[in-house]
């Protein structure tokens, strides 16, 4: 649970960014912030992290591990993500050792180019963003912040990141993220709120379904007869909210109402279907249907 009261904002003696701002978030839930540029999002979400403090009103039950990722990510560092990444592990209270192995498997997870020795000020954006992820990621969130995290991210990381989103909701975790596409807000979060002339309301049909959605994890494998299928732009079918591909097939985690949609595109493509799981995000969220084998 994470509550905004009445949260008002302004900067020092300009306008009004957010006026009464009331936003009460349970456990389990991916929300998203959208709203236009200016709109108060970056300010909304450094108020929920306790980096920005309210002119008036206030934050409770923000849980004790918050991760955040803000807009722009760009340290003029030397030192390598590893290093860097591993520093911070220390800092937020784990052994060196138990850091520097979290900073490989999540540098090794969100696939970052150019190799975990580079030094941070040679990074592109978008690793530099997925070092700024693996950094709120090191010790598991309860709440975790992202600010626009999409952009400057390539499609494969796009997929690693929602399945993230997912994770951690799953994990009954909180995540917040603002995002100004209508398209990626309904599909990524179980509840939304327009963000615009200093007010947060609630939006879209999502938000009453919200408490808990369900998703299917569908494993896809090559035919047995050795046919080799045809590759498809996962990431574009409806309700598809994560991508992986590995060398024996690909594993799509999928919206509940568009996964007979996306099983009978890989079938018709010639792909075979391994197993397909189901997970309900939320508060208490369990595995609750599996099924498997062969479906030809
Ligand atoms: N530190 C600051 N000092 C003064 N004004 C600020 C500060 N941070 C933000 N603002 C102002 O507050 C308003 C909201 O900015 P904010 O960055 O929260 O919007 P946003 O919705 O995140 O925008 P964008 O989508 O362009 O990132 C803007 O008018 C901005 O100029």
């Amino acid at each position: 649970m994470l509550r905004l009261d009445a949260v008002c904002k302004r900067y020092g003696r300009g306008g009004w960014v957010l006026r009464d701002v009331d936003v009460e978030v349970p456990a389990g839930e991916v929300v998203a912030f959208a709203g236009g540029n200016g709109s108060g999002k970056s300010t909304l979400l450094r108020i929920a992290v306790g980096l920005s403090r309210p002119t008036r009103g206030g934050v409770t039950a923000r849980p004790p591990v918050v991760g955040y990722v803000p807009d722009r990510f760009s340290p003029g560092e030397r030192m390598s993500a590893m290093a860097y990444l591993t520093h911070m592990g220390r800092v937020r209270g784990l052994a060196t050792s138990v850091a520097s192995a979290r900073a490989g498997l999540l540098l090794e997870r969100l696939a970052l180019v150019g190799g975990r020795e580079a030094p941070l000020l040679s990074l592109s954006k978008g690793n530099a963003q997925k070092v700024a992820l693996a950094q709120a990621l090191l010790v598991e969130p309860g709440l975790l912040v992202l600010d626009e995290p999409w952009s400057g991210l390539d499609a494969d990381a796009h997929g690693m990141l929602a399945e993230i989103m997912t994770d951690v909701a799953a994990s009954g975790g909180i995540v917040l993220f603002t995002d100004h596409r209508e398209s990626v807000t309904r599909a990524q979060a179980t509840r939304t709120y327009r963000v615009g002339d200093g007010r947060v309301s609630p939006r879209g049909p999502e938000t009453r379904a919200a408490a808990h959605r369900t998703v299917a994890d569908v494993v896809l494998t090559a035919d047995r007869d050795g046919r080799v299928p045809e590759d498809l732009a996962w990431e574009r079918l409806d309700g598809v909210l994560a991508v992986h591909r590995d060398t024996t097939g690909v594993r799509v985690r999928v919206l509940r109402e568009s996964t007979d949609a996306l099983l009978l595109a890989a079938l018709r493509h010639g792909w075979s279907v391994g197993t397909v799981t189901e997970t309900t995000t939320g508060h208490h969220a369990t595995p609750h249907a599996t099924t498997s084998g062969d479906t030809r």
